[in-house]
Parts: structure tokens; C-alpha cells; sequence
């Protein structure tokens, strides 16, 4: 293994693979900590962690058990994945881990960058905008865990960690990888050790990928990782994405715990003209619906169900002063959890989840160990197949994707393209 990426969710982590992939580099997905050695030919291992939302303590000490079993594995340069949209608090969690990562690896340095352009993400002076809006005006103000206030990311990373925070501008990220490398270098010398690199688009990307060549640490987005396998595959050798992939034509079933404005939207579209019921948060505080009964519904519906908790910020707030933020968190997603393993155990091998902390609730629900990468559904949304056993998934990012991904989702996964 070349290129060990720790990922803080689970779909960022599908996002992240898809891109390397997509670079031709042999990459699998593994969901958690592996217990055992990766296979051979394996160039990319991506971890996934659900720690984007715990206490930064235990976000650390995952992390650092990540690159262990990574660093075991003969890599050489990691990448720490987050969201392109820098889902965390003023305490962290990206920060605590970026430190401690550093130390682990005895380096003075690393990029962060969570710029994104297939999908409207992109970091200029420092700021990160979604298509023509700052973050704080995109709708991620009112993320349900990591509500993101402010788009200055040297500052939102400044409150993280407890080293200085330097900065490459767009201007010499514009002028290419030499100039971009000096920069880092700049930066990192004058003890900027945590340093934000502007990006606008995939060409700025490729050039930042030349400029890290030397880096032990790159973080970001999965944009960032657009540049990097071509340091490590020579001419010849990128692999064709997806040569191995076979669809399942199963039973399908569609969760959606994200509240994103984009699964709302999606989760509109698609109960226009779909079986679909609604979990909503006062029903599963009081016990009123079960996963069995949310499972039966999918399974004895006519047509493919979609079981959502997607609600506009209003609602999930109401719920959450109601309730608390981590209970009600807490409850959703073990409610989604134990309603996906009811499917399986119902026939369903064809699954679509929307949200990041959803989507591992259900991956480890499910007991998936290790996720081979399919075709691209979506900029940032590959088709997944569990190794070795059912289902076929989709983790989709709450942000991602078009209004009609769910059906455009069900068929890539039911071998239809
Ligand atoms: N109806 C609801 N009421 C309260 N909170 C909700 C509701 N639906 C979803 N949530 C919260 O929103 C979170 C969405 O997180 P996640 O699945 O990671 O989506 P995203 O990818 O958009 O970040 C859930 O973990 C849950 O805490
Ligand atoms: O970088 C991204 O935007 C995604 O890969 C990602 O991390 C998704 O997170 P959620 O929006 O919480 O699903």
C-alpha cells in the first residue's frame, strides 16, 4: 500500500475512494479499523471512522490507530479526509487530529484544503464558498451537528489547533506546483505548521497534488486528492475504475437521515412518486415507531421505499432542544442502524443511505468489514459492493448529488448505467 487515507466519515470516505480510483489507483474502502493485513495490489487503503462528531479526545485516538495499521501496511504519504464543507465545531474535530497526526509522523507540516469544484466547493483568500455563496450562507449554518458559522477556514482551524496556521493564495497557487511548494515551504519554516492552500479549480488540484509530492500529511476534501496518484503511478499504470464491477437487480430500500437542503430536496422528488414514510424524531423519542414496523413498510411496499428523517432546520431544532442534540442523534441513527439490518435480513441487497453519520450508523450496523469501489453515480458518490457479501450501497454525502439521485443511485447499483 502506497497512500493511507484516514477518513472521518463514511461517505466523505466512499467520496475520497471514488477519487482515487477514478485516478487509477487499486483502492479499497475498509469500515473501521482492519483487524488483519490488507490484501496484496492494494495501493490506496481509505479507513473510514465514524469520528467526525465525537469528543476530539476519541476522534484522536482513532486516528492514530488508523495510521498505525496504515503506517503497517508500507505507506508512505497519508491523507486525512473531512468534508468538503469542514464539517467540525470550534473544537475540532479536524484540528486535534491534524496535531496529533503531525506528531505521530515527526513532521513540521501539512496542507489543509477542502476545496471541491465538481461540486461547487472552492477556497479563495482563505474563504470556502458552495457555488456563489460563502459556507456560512449555504445552508451548512444549520447543520444539525457541525453548524459551520464562518468561512474563513484559517480561522475555523486557527480555534482547532495548537499550531500557528499559515496560507497559500490563490495567486501562487496559480502560479504552479514549484511556486506552491516554496510556499508550503515558506510557511512551514516560519512555524506555520497548518497551512490552508486557495483552489478554485481541478486545475489549481493538480497542481497542489505535484506541490505534495513530499509531503508525509495532506488533508482535505477529496479534490486534493485529484493530484495525487499520479505521484505514485508511473505511465501505464493507472487501472481502469469499476473493470470489475457487477450490479444487483435485488430488493432496494432507501434511507435518508441527512437534513442537508439537497436530500431535502431529493427526498421530495423522490416521494412525489414513491412509496415513502417519514421517521420523524417525536415518533422515535417515544418508542411510537419501531424499525421492524419501518422495515415492513419498505419490504411489503409496492415499489422501493424511502424511509426518511429529513427535516428543515426548524424541526430538527425543535427536536433537539426537546430532546438534546447527541440523544436524538444518538436514537436516529440506532434506529436506522437495527431498520437496515431488518431489511437485509428481509432480502434487501440494494441500498441507498443519504448522510454522512446515518450512512455509518447503517455500514456498521450492517457488520460490513472491507467496500469494493464501483462506477461513479455522482461527483463524490461511488457504487459500493461489500466485500464478499450483499448489499450493494450508495453512502451518500447529505449535500451530493442531483434532485433525481436516488433513482439515478438505484439503477447505477442495479447494473443499469
Ligand atoms: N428529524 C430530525 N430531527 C432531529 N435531528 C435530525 C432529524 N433528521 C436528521 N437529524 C440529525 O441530522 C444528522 C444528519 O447527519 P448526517 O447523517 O451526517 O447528514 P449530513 O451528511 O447532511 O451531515 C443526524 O445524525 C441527526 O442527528
Ligand atoms: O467532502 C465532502 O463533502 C463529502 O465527502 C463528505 O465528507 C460528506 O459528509 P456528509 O455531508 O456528512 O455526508
Amino acid at each position: 500500500m502506497k497512500l493511507g487515507c484516514i477518513g472521518d466519515d463514511f461517505t466523505g470516505s466512499s467520496d475520497l475512494a471514488n477519487m482515487l480510483a477514478k485516478g487509477g489507483m487499486r483502492v479499497v474502502q475498509y469500515t473501521g479499523i482492519p483487524s488483519g493485513p490488507a490484501e496484496d495490489g492494494v495501493e490506496a487503503g481509505v479507513v473510514s471512522l465514524k469520528s467526525r462528531t465525537i469528543a476530539p479526545d476519541k476522534a484522536v485516538e482513532l486516528s492514530l490507530k488508523a495510521l498505525d495499521w496504515l503506517e503497517a501496511q508500507g505507506c508512505t504519504q497519508f491523507f486525512f479526509k473531512y468534508c468538503s464543507t469542514f464539517d467540525s465545531t470550534k473544537e475540532g474535530n479536524i484540528g486535534p487530529v491534524i496535531d496529533a497526526l503531525l506528531e505521530r509522523l515527526g513532521t513540521d507540516r501539512c496542507i489543509v484544503c477542502p476545496a471541491f469544484p465538481a461540486t461547487g466547493r472552492s477556497l479563495y483568500q482563505g474563504h470556502l464558498f458552495v457555488n456563489d455563496t460563502l459556507l456560512s450562507q449555504s445552508g451548512m449554518e444549520d447543520h444539525p451537528l457541525t453548524p459551520m458559522t464562518d468561512p474563513d477556514i484559517r480561522r475555523w482551524v486557527g480555534y482547532q489547533t495548537q499550531h500557528e496556521v499559515g496560507h497559500v493564495a490563490a495567486p501562487t497557487v496559480f502560479d504552479g506546483s514549484d511556486a506552491i511548494e516554496a510556499a508550503i515551504r515558506t510557511e512551514a519554516e516560519a512555524g506555520r505548521s497548518v497551512i490552508v492552500v486557495d483552489a478554485i479549480r481541478d486545475a489549481d488540484l493538480h497542481e497542489i497534488g505535484r506541490a505534495a509530492l513530499d509531503l508525509k500529511l495532506v488533508t482535505g476534501g477529496s479534490g486534493v486528492a485529484l493530484g495525487l496518484p499520479a505521484n505514485f503511478l508511473g505511465e501505464g499504470e493507472r487501472k481502469a475504475p469499476a473493470d470489475t464491477w457487477r450490479g444487483d437487480d435485488g430488493p432496494a430500500a432507501i434511507i435518508a437521515g441527512s437534513a442537508s437542503r439537497m436530500t431535502r430536496a431529493q427526498v421530495a422528488r423522490y416521494a412525489q412518486d414513491h412509496p415513502a414514510m417519514e421517521i420523524t424524531a417525536d415518533a422515535v423519542m417515544a418508542g411510537e415507531v419501531t424499525p421492524e414496523e419501518a422495515a415492513r413498510f419498505a419490504l411489503e411496499a409496492d415499489g422501493i421505499a424511502l424511509l426518511y428523517s429529513s427535516a428543515d432546520p426548524d424541526t430538527v431544532r425543535a427536536a433537539q432542544e426537546r430532546y438534546g442534540r447527541e440523544e436524538v442523534a444518538g436514537r436516529l441513527e440506532g434506529f436506522f442502524a437495527e431498520t437496515a439490518r431488518k431489511l437485509t435480513e428481509g432480502g434487501v441487497t440494494r441500498l441507498v443511505t443519504a448522510g454522512g453519520e446515518t450512512s455509518g450508523a447503517v455500514v456498521e450496523g450492517l457488520g460490513l468489514t472491507a467496500l469494493e469501489i464501483g462506477p461513479e453515480i455522482a461527483p463524490g458518490v461511488p457504487a459500493l459492493r461489500a466485500e464478499g457479501r450483499d448489499p450493494v450501497l450508495a453512502l451518500k454525502s447529505g449535500n451530493f448529488g442531483d434532485e433525481d439521485f436516488f433513482a439515478k443511485a438505484l439503477d447505477i447499483l442495479g447494473g443499469r448505467t
